[in-house]
C-alpha cells in the first residue's frame, strides 16, 4: 500500500479510536460510571485476548504435531497462589493449551526446586515454566527465577529477559506488565509523547514497565514511547503528589492500599491498579482492594481499572500468549 494512504489510514484508526473511547464504547471493554470516569473491564479484555488466541492455536495446530504445553511449579498451599494457578490452568485449557502443575512441598531445599526445573527444562515436551511466586522464605527467588530456562520463561523474570528488554531486543516480558499495556493500548489511550506515572520499582513490575512505557517500537516488543516518571517508598508524598498532578495515565504497583487518591489525578487522565491487597472490612470479612481509591478517581479520571477485575484477569491471557510464543519459538 502507498505509504501516505497507509499514514491516512493509521491517522482514521486513531480518530475512531479517540471518538469510541469518549463514549465509552471502544470495543465494549469500557463502563460508564455513574461518576464521570469509565471503568476499564479487564475481565472482557482477558476474554478478548483469550478468544483471539484460540483462534491463533487453533490454526497453528493444523502445522504442528501437539499443543503448546505450559507447567506450572507452585510450592507450598498458600490459598492465593493456588487459586492464581487454578485460573492459569483454566484459561490454558480454554485456549488449547496443555497444562499441569508441578505441586511441591513447603519443606522442598532450594536445590531441590532446582533440580526440578531442570527436569522441566530439559523436556522436550514442556514450551513454557512458570515458578508461581512467593516461594517459601527459606529458597531465593533470584536464583529460581535464573534456573528456568530464558526460553521456556514464560513469566520473564529471568536476568537474560530481563537484560534482553532493556536494551530493545526480544524477550519475555513479565506477563502483568504486559497486562498494563494491554488495557492501555485496547481502551485506544494514547502513549506516544504522553507523561505517565509508574509508582513501584519492583524488578518485576514498575522497572520492567517503566522501560517499555518509555522505548520506542521498534523490535517485536510493544514500545510506547511516552516520558516516564518512576516513583517509589522514598519519594516524598508532596512529590508523588506533584508528579501524579502532571501525569497522562497513572500505574499503580505498590502493595500500599489507596496510594492514589482522587485529588492527586488529572482530570481525565487514566489510571491503572496493579495492587492486589487484601484488607479485613469493619465487618470482619476479608476485601481485596487496590493501591488506587476507586471511588475518588472514578470522579477525576477518564479511565480508570478496578481490583477485582482489571489487570489481574489480562495477566493471565498474557501467560497464555507468552506460552504460545515460547511454543512457535520452540518448532521454528
Ligand atoms: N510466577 C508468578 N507469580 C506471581 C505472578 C506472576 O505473574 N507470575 N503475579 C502475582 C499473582 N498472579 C499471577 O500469578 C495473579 C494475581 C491476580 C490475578 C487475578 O486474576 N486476580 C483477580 C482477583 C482474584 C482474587 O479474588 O484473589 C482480579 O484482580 O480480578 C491473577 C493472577 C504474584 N505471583
Amino acid at each position: 500500500m502507498h505509504y501516505k494512504k497507509l499514514l491516512n489510514r493509521i491517522y482514521y484508526f486513531k480518530k475512531c479510536v479517540r471518538k469510541s473511547s469518549r463514549q465509552c464504547l471502544f470495543h465494549n471493554v469500557l463502563i460508564q460510571s455513574e461518576s464521570k470516569g469509565c471503568i476499564i473491564n479487564g475481565k472482557r479484555i482477558a476474554e478478548e485476548i483469550q478468544n483471539e488466541l484460540k483462534c491463533s492455536i487453533t490454526e497453528w495446530l493444523t502445522k504442528h504435531p501437539r499443543k503448546p504445553s505450559l507447567v506450572a511449579v507452585l510450592v507450598g498451599e498458600d490459598p492465593a497462589s493456588v487459586k492464581y494457578v487454578e485460573k492459569k490452568m483454566e484459561a490454558a485449557q480454554s485456549v488449547g493449551i496443555d497444562s499441569r502443575t508441578e505441586n511441591l512441598p513447603n519443606t522442598i531445599t532450594e536445590s531441590q526446586l532446582i533440580g526440578k526445573i531442570n527436569e522441566l527444562n530439559n523436556d522436550p515436551a514442556v514450551d513454557g515454566i512458570l515458578v508461581q511466586l512467593p516461594v517459601p522464605k527459606h529458597i531465593s527467588e533470584r536464583n529460581i527465577c535464573n534456573a528456568v530456562d530464558p526460553l521456556k520463561d514464560v513469566d520473564g523474570f529471568h536476568f537474560s529477559n530481563a537484560g534482553k528488554l532493556c536494551l530493545n531486543m526480544n524477550a519475555f516480558v513479565p506477563c502483568t506488565v504486559l497486562a498494563v499495556i494491554e488495557l492501555i493500548k485496547r481502551t485506544g489511550v494514547e502513549t506516544f509523547g504522553k507523561h505517565v506515572v509508574v509508582c513501584g520499582r519492583s524488578k518485576n513490575i514498575g522497572l520492567p514497565l517503566s522501560i517499555l512505557l518509555h522505548s520506542d517500537a521498534r523490535n517485536e516488543l510493544p514500545g510506547l514511547e511516552a516520558t516516564v516518571t518512576l516513583c517509589h517508598r522514598n519519594t516524598p508524598p508532596e512529590q508523588l503528589e506533584m508528579f501524579t498532578k502532571m501525569a497522562d495515565i497513572v500505574i499503580s504497583a505498590t502493595g500500599v492500599v489507596h496510594l492514589i487518591k482522587g485529588h492527586m489525578i488529572k482530570e481525565g487522565a487514566c489510571v491503572i491498579d496493579v495492587g492486589i491487597n487484601r484488607i479485613q472490612t469493619p465487618e470482619g470479612k476479608v476485601k481485596l482492594v487496590g493501591d488506587v481509591d476507586f471511588d475518588s478517581v472514578v470522579k477525576v479520571a477518564k479511565h480508570v481499572t478496578p481490583v477485582p477485575g482489571g489487570v489481574g484477569p489480562v495477566t493471565v491471557a498474557m501467560l497464555m500468549k507468552n506460552t504460545y510464543l515460547a511454543a512457535i519459538n520452540h518448532f521454528r
